[in-house]
């Protein structure tokens, strides 16, 4: 993996502690290029929207609660098609690439890149990279039109195919260079935002006229700025119908336990979500928040607690909680091909160590164990999210016709706008366990914190003096149905 020089990142200060983190246009490295009238403008679908394109100094706030007083703060260039695009129809040669893991709504993408493309800018040459980053160098192209990808979004997968690891910047570009490709689509996560970057970098380097864009793809959420990310919403739904076996099982068991696994390594939010959604669920354990199991105020006390009460508990495990009670011995040093750490199975353990403390203790005890992971990742994408992809889609096509590049396009405040690659991967989005939805959640399961007042005055300690927090993502959207905004703070 080459790493050329980062790009240095664009802010533009204006009054009021206005700051608007731009991103990358190809006219910074390519001054002359002509430009040429939005084809848009002749689309009869378009012709009754009193304003389409999108002004240029439009920007939406990254922050949406403010004080009076305070500065106007961070913006993002505001998503959407501009008058003047920089590419002509016939000279656009697109490529779209899935990398990382699978998740709900990457065939919608897909499809709704190549519609976007050849509906709205007349774009004829776009070709599918076969399995992921490595596809560039290692594998054929798959031609796609509109045809082809009509029905997809009715498939879970993608047809393009994924992989992990193979990013080689030099060989990705090469190929890129090499096949005459101006316009590259790359869906994926963190890891796969990073090789965007790298790939653009090494574009403007070269001095190439090719846009690369990224569209944000994580079933985890675990990606920063954005209000959340597609296919979460399915994933929390599909999530139901483990949690709804585990309580029927558990209901209908003496003393029964249903305990259900679901996907989050870093991030507990498809946990956190689908246990406020459900009401079934006694206990939510996440990986932002640690827990023990013996003694006072323990895991074990909670479930004898609960099964007194009620008879019956449901437990929602996220993969990547609790990692740090297994012994040492179990502790993985492996890492899958893109160098993300494999996680050891803490569902098995935790729910082998639940029996072993009732057998120990000689209480009867019936647990089972659902482990909905994979179902839940490859299942196609739902209404909400099929709309969602679609506009994500659209915004990512808008921005590469008019020339951006070294962006990632995503939904903020429920607005779709291009991001800088560096915001996206500087940090990872986690729930926050002092913020108020946490204390919803443990509201609604009424299960201990596990949190000490140290460790709750340590948690607050990292937070700025006079925090303005607008609640952790997934609080929902302006322009796509049916959320609702929250405020935390
Ligand atoms: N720092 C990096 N620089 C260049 N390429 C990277 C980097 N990190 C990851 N990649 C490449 O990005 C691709 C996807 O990365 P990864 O497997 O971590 O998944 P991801 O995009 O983070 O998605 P998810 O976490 O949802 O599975 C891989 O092909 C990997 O080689
Ligand atoms: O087994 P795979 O496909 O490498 O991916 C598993 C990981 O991918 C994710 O779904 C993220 O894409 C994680 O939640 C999970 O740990
Ligand atoms: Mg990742």
């Amino acid at each position: 993996m080459s790493s050329p020089k980062s790009t240095k990142p664009k802010i533009d200060n204006g009054p009021g502690g206005y700051i608007l983190q731009d991103v990358p246009h190809l006219i910074d490295y390519l001054p002359n290029l002509p430009t040429y009238p939005n084809p848009l403008q002749d689309n009869p679908a378009y012709s009754v929207v009193k304003q389409y394109f999108v002004d240029a100094d439009d920007s939406v706030p990254e922050k949406v609660v403010v004080h009076k007083d305070g500065p106007r703060g961070i913006h993002f260039r505001r998503a959407g098609p501009r008058q003047k695009v920089y590419f002509e129809s016939d000279e656009v040669h697109a490529c779209i690439v899935t990398c990382g893991g699978l998740c709900p709504g990457l065939n919608t993408v897909i499809r709704e890149i190549v519609s976007s493309l050849s509906y709205m800018y007349g774009v004829k040459k776009i070709l599918g990279i076969d399995g992921g980053y490595r596809g560039f160098y290692a594998k054929n192209t798959i031609p796609l039109n509109s045809k082809v990808v009509n029905d997809i979004h009715k498939r879970g997968g993608t047809v393009l195919g994924t992989s992990r690891g193979g990013h080689d910047t030099t060989k990705i570009v090469d190929s890129i260079q090499d096949r005459g490709i101006n316009q590259v689509y790359i869906i994926g996560g963190d890891g796969t935002q990073r090789g965007a970057s790298a790939i653009f970098e090494e574009i403007r380097r070269r001095g190439l006229k090719v846009a690369v864009v990224g569209i944000p793809k994580t079933i985890d959420n675990d990606i920063p700025v954005i209000d959340k990310s597609f296919g979460f919403d399915t994933a929390v739904e599909e999530a139901q119908r483990a949690i709804n076996a585990a309580h029927v099982e558990a209901e209908s068991n003496e003393n029964g336990i249903g305990f259900v696994k679901l996907m989050g390594r870093y991030s507990g939010f498809i946990a956190m979500y689908a246990t406020l959604a459900s009401r079934d669920v006694d206990c939510c354990l996440i990986p932002e928040s640690p827990f023990y199991l013996e003694g006072e105020g323990g895991l074990f006390e909670f479930i004898e607690k609960r099964l007194k009460e009620g008879g019956h508990m449901v437990i929602v495990l996220a993969e990547g909680a609790g990692q740090d009670l297994m012994s040492k011995s179990m502790e993985s040093t492996l890492k899958d091909a893109s160098g993300n750490k494999l996680l050891k199975d803490v569902g098995l353990w935790l729910s082998q160590s639940i029996k072993d403390h009732f057998n120990k203790n000689k209480l009867v005890m019936n647990l089972k164990y659902i482990d909905p992971t994979y179902m839940i990742r490859a299942i196609p994408s739902n209404a909400s999210d099929n709309v969602y992809c679609t506009l994500l889609a659209q915004s990512a096509v808008h921005g590469a016709m008019a020339g951006y590049t070294g962006y990632t396009s995503g939904l903020v405040n429920g607005r779709q706008t291009y991001i800088p690659y560096y915001r996206i991967t500087e940090t990872q989005n986690n729930v926050v366990i002092t913020d108020r939805m946490w204390a919803r959640l443990l509201s609604s399961t009424n299960q201990p914190s596990f949190l000490g007042p140290k460790d709750i005055s340590e948690e607050k300690k990292e937070m700025p003096e006079t925090p303005i927090v607008d609640g952790e993502n997934c609080n929902g959207a302006v322009d796509i149905p049916p959320v609702t905004k929250e405020i935390t703070q």
